[in-house]
């Protein structure tokens, strides 16, 4: 009795072992009893906790409770929630609940283990990606070091079980072969039995056959987001590193469109490579078990007509296929140009709206987005060739060699003879027996080489997909060696007395990459074509600070001592803000060391991360304050509104999760969670759980002396307003919209007052606040002890400082100079603020008399109409200064006499002797309100005689 997939009964049936032909059938019994297991015997209360286990992609989140908007609102309050075993867990809103994500960031031992494994790229390796040595090193770096950085990790796992689908469908191809074979020998054999048997087996084929093309899909969609938020996240601690790294702020140095390398490419590498090993790996299997299949039934000479069939077809595709990897990098390059532009319209809308730009911008945007259609539109037009050639080959060449080697054993080897196919032998069941055995070996044959032509072609495809992504993988590459080979960042240096900022021997200059070219800049008229020959090398070389340009301010000099305010002036571009760089370690202190110190003698730094701020909390809960102060606190020129509420805006950088922790009496209940302990670690630590009411009993609130120190610092930069206007301090909303200019400075204010600071740099940050506010708000900084070193063209902020640094900024090849000046003691200041202020009422006034002025002159220019014979002409009718003409003759029909005197002198006197009359009378007139001719104060002028 023949069974389904053991060899056919022919008497020369295909000649395949039994051991692989039992092996399937094993394989597809255990999927079935695993499937058949876990759905049928799990109890219910193992399948909650198989729920609970397993990664947040494949959790529906618990349906037992959803939160209200408010309670939302309250758990999302706390970004982070601190774990028992010391890790964080971000809180995710999903769907009205809550979801919570493990978070265990990078440490950074780790970035310096794999710096040496990503050296920067030169040469071809950087401008050519290519299917190559250069290329497997990359991606071998990429694979190991980030995105499945161990065999227990859950992407391994993933990789395992996608991979284990991957061999299970192979295997199932060759059964559904054999079946199919079986079926259609039984039909031409008119055996109804054997037909009806071969279509059940099919039917039951076809339930392990969907599903493992559906779980297929679903590993490899399910490997791409490992991939992906593997590498975000590392990514992300990279990149977004504090002080002194500041990857973000110094990589745009070296990177253009940074951010199409953080978030399209890294999608779009992980999307490539999940669906690439796919579409290798299972071509690849196919490839070797139907070639091995084929062999035994085609013999040697057919088997080697196979292989020269493989050769041929590689060496005419390899011949036709352009060079993918490169365009798929210059088009994620074009699309990240694009995405930029689109990006900068949208956060300076109202600055483009004021200058009515819209249409220039339409033009700009327009011109990126014809430079990517131009080129993707190239690619599709290259693509129609070697389209055409792949096709061409791979279905049609591959047929016809597929009926050559099936008839080569078949029509002309001993095969042939072997089969049974003897010119005269006997007909009769015999004959019938032997056609549907050469029936059935054809029709298995047939589907073999034809899975095996599609094998092929996938593998041809997967060709031009590792092409691609070989242009992914150089830019991944690029912007991991990049980041992680940042020249190092500029720490204060020194701990020498307590209690003071010294700078000494500075050069501040402008930061210059003075070798190479950034990546990304590559010539825009550059056409597909030249792609291919492109020789230009784009590499990343180490920052250089200009030294061939003079500083812009040198040898400076400074000791800035607590309580010593400093005032940082000079004219636009000297490099003022450049100052407060180099103090922030933004910028080189050339050849000389900052050093700020702290008053128990070590740095004083603010907190960097979560990490770095718990012990930094720690270690000021001893010091008076709950609260620690940070050494500098920098306020920059332009305001800057981070996400969040209103709150928010006010301690930033500092966390909500943190705000709490520091001024919440009682310390937050412990987070119950669960985890399982059948999947691996990296999977079950994926999955720990927290109800949504245990959440909400968890959120601590801040203490209400905290939020009364809010309302009084909002208060204290006249803000107070906002939080009835806005709806509370909670209210999350795009305040860089909301607010004004002025506002935004105050709330820049508002964060200098809550940090309190030991010297804060307020760079130009009062420009749009009115001065009264403005004075209001330096004395409460000097009120909170911190030490202000403003940056400020204005004189009137003199008052609040004790020493002055004028910068004069380079002058040709001369370095800029700077001078220091001590502004004199307080008392000395407000007599100096008191004559500012007396002189600014005077000049207030100044316009009043302008016009009185031009009154007067309007009246001479009146007399200028009198005629050389010393009569008034015509003009005297015209009405003068507002005067209408009946007002004139009223006064003098009024005055009478007088009137008719006055009127005879006038028209005696000359014009000279007019104008003489006049202009004493203006005199006098000014003297009267006390100022000179001139416009000047007479006191001054006497004072000064
Ligand atoms: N990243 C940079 N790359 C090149 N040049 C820079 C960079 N940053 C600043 N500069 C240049 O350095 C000089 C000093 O800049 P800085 O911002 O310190 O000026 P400033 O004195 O604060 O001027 P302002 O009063 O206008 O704010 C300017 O000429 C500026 O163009």
């Amino acid at each position: 009795m023949p069974t389904a997939f053991s060899k056919p009964i022919l008497p020369h049936p295909l000649p395949i072992p039994s051991s692989l032909n039992r092996r399937p059938i094993v394989l597809a019994f255990f999927v079935f009893l695993l499937l058949r297991s876990r759905t049928v015997t799990l109890s219910k209360d193992a399948l909650v906790s198989l729920k609970n286990s397993l990664p947040s992609v494949y959790k529906c989140p618990s349906r037992k409770k959803k939160l209200n908007p408010d309670e939302l609102a309250k758990v999302l309050q706390q970004v982070y929630v601190d774990e028992p075993d010391g890790s964080k867990t971000l809180l995710v809103p999903y769907r009205e609940r809550v979801i919570k994500v493990p978070i265990r960031p990078t440490s950074k031992s780790k970035f310096v283990a794999d710096t040496p494994h990503f050296s920067l790229l030169v040469g071809t390796a950087a401008s050519k990606p290519n299917i190559d040595l250069a290329f497997l090193a990359q991606l071998r770096a990429i694979l190991f070091r980030i995105a499945i950085p161990s065999w227990r990790s859950s992407e391994a796992g993933i990789v395992a079980l996608h991979s284990t689908f991957l061999v299970l469908r192979t295997v199932l191809s060759i059964m559904v072969a054999r079946l199919d074979g079986r079926i259609v020998r039984d039909i031409v054999k008119a055996d109804g039995k054997g037909f009806l048997k071969g279509l059940a087996l099919w039917f039951l084929l076809a339930i392990p056959s969907s599903f493992t093309n559906s779980m297929i899909r679903h590993f490899q969609s399910l490997l791409a987001l490992r991939l992906r938020t593997r590498l975000t996240r590392y990514l992300h601690d990279l990149y977004l590193s504090s002080n002194p790294d500041l990857r973000y702020y110094r990589a745009s140095n070296y990177l253009e469109g940074i951010d199409q390398y953080l978030t399209a490419d890294v999608e779009a590498w992980s999307n490539a490579l999940s669906g690439l090993y796919g579409n290798i790996l299972k071509p690849s299997l196919d490839l070797v078990l139907f070639t091995s299949q084929l062999s035994r039934s085609l013999g040697v000479r057919g088997t080697l007509l196979l292989f020269l069939n493989y050769y041929t077809t590689v060496a005419i595709l390899r011949a036709v296929t352009p060079a993918f990897g490169r365009l798929a990098a210059v088009e994620a390059r074009l699309e990240g140009e694009y995405r930029a532009g689109m990006g900068r319209v949208g956060r300076e809308a109202e600055e483009v709206a004021f200058y009515d730009g819209g249409a220039r911008e339409r033009d700009i945007l327009t011109k990126a987005y014809m430079k990517l259609i131009k080129h993707v539109n190239s690619v599709y037009k290259i693509r129609i060739a070697y389209e055409w050639t792949e096709d061409y080959v791979i279905k049609y060449l591959w047929s016809a060699a597929g009926y050559a080697l099936i008839a080569v054993p078949i029509l002309y080897t001993r095969t042939k003879r072997s089969l049974g196919l003897q010119t005269g032998g006997p007909l009769g069941d015999g004959k019938d027996e032997a056609v549907a055995g050469r029936t059935e070996t054809y029709i298995s044959n047939r589907r073999l080489l034809l899975s095996l032509a599609d094998a092929g072609g996938r593998l041809m495809y997967a060709y031009k997909d590792l092409l691609e992504l070989a242009g992914l993988t150089t830019r991944l590459y690029t912007l991991l060696s990049t980041l992680l080979n940042l020249p190092k960042g500029y720490q204060p240096l020194l701990v020498e007395r307590a209690d003071e900022i010294c700078l000494r021997n500075i050069d501040v200059r402008i930061p210059r990459i003075s070798k190479g070219k950034k990546h990304g800049h590559e010539d825009e008229t550059k056409t597909i074509d030249k792609i291919v020959d492109d020789e230009d090398e784009i590499d990343v070389k180490p920052v250089e600070n200009g030294l061939n340009d003079p500083p812009l301010v040198h040898d400076l000099n400074l000791v800035i001592k607590r309580g010593d305010h400093m005032m940082i002036t000079g004219s636009n571009g000297v490099g003022k803000t450049a100052v407060a760089r180099v103090l922030a370690g933004l910028w080189d202190p050339i050849d000389g060391g900052v050093s700020l110190n702290g008053e128990e003698g070590g740095q004083v730094e603010m907190p960097r991360d979560e990490t770095e701020a718990d012990a930094f909390f720690a270690r000021s809960a001893k010091a008076a304050h709950t609260r620690p102060r940070p050494a500098l606190y920098v306020l920059p020129q332009r305001s800057y509104m981070p996400v969040g509420s209103l709150l928010e805006q006010i301690i930033y950088p500092c966390s909500y999760a943190t705000f709490i922790k520091m001024t919440s009496s009682a310390p937050p209940a412990p987070v119950r969670t669960s985890s399982i302990s059948f999947l691996p670690v990296a999977l079950s630590r994926a999955a720990s759980t927290t109800t949504a009411s245990a959440l909400l009993s968890s959120t601590p609130s801040p203490s209400a002396a905290a939020l009364q120190e809010i309302h009084e610092i909002l208060e204290k930069v006249h803000l107070g307003y906002l939080i009835e206007r806005e709806g509370g301090l909670h209210v999350r909303k795009e305040w860089r919209d909301v607010l004004s200019g002025g506002e935004k400075q105050r709330m820049g204010m508002a964060r200098v007052l809550w940090w309190r600071p030991k010297w804060a740099v307020l760079d130009e940050c009062t420009s749009a606040v009115s001065s009264d506010v403005e004075g209001r708000m330096y004395e409460a900084a000097k009120a909170l002890d911190i030490t202000l070193i403003t940056i400020s063209l204005r004189p009137s902020l003199a008052k609040y400082h004790s020493q002055l640094l004028t910068l004069h900024g380079p002058s040709g090849s001369e370095p800029g100079k700077w001078t220091l000046s001590r502004v004199g003691t307080a008392e000395e200041r407000m007599s100096v603020q008191h004559e500012i202020d007396v002189l600014e009422d005077k000049l207030r006034d100044v316009e009043g008399w302008e016009k009185r002025v031009k009154e007067l002159e309007a009246m001479l220019s009146v007399q200028e109409g009198v005629n050389k014979d010393g009569e008034l002409d015509e003009l005297e009718a015209e009405p003068v200064n507002g005067f209408e003409e009946e007002d004139m003759t009223a006064s003098r029909d009024d005055n009478g006499e007088a009137e008719e005197e006055d009127h005879a002198s006038v028209s005696v006197l000359s014009a000279s002797e007019f104008r003489r009359d006049q202009e004493e009378y203006a005199d006098e007139e000014l003297e009267s309100v006390g100022l000179s001719e001139d416009g000047f104060a007479i006191d001054e002028i006497e004072e000064e005689a």
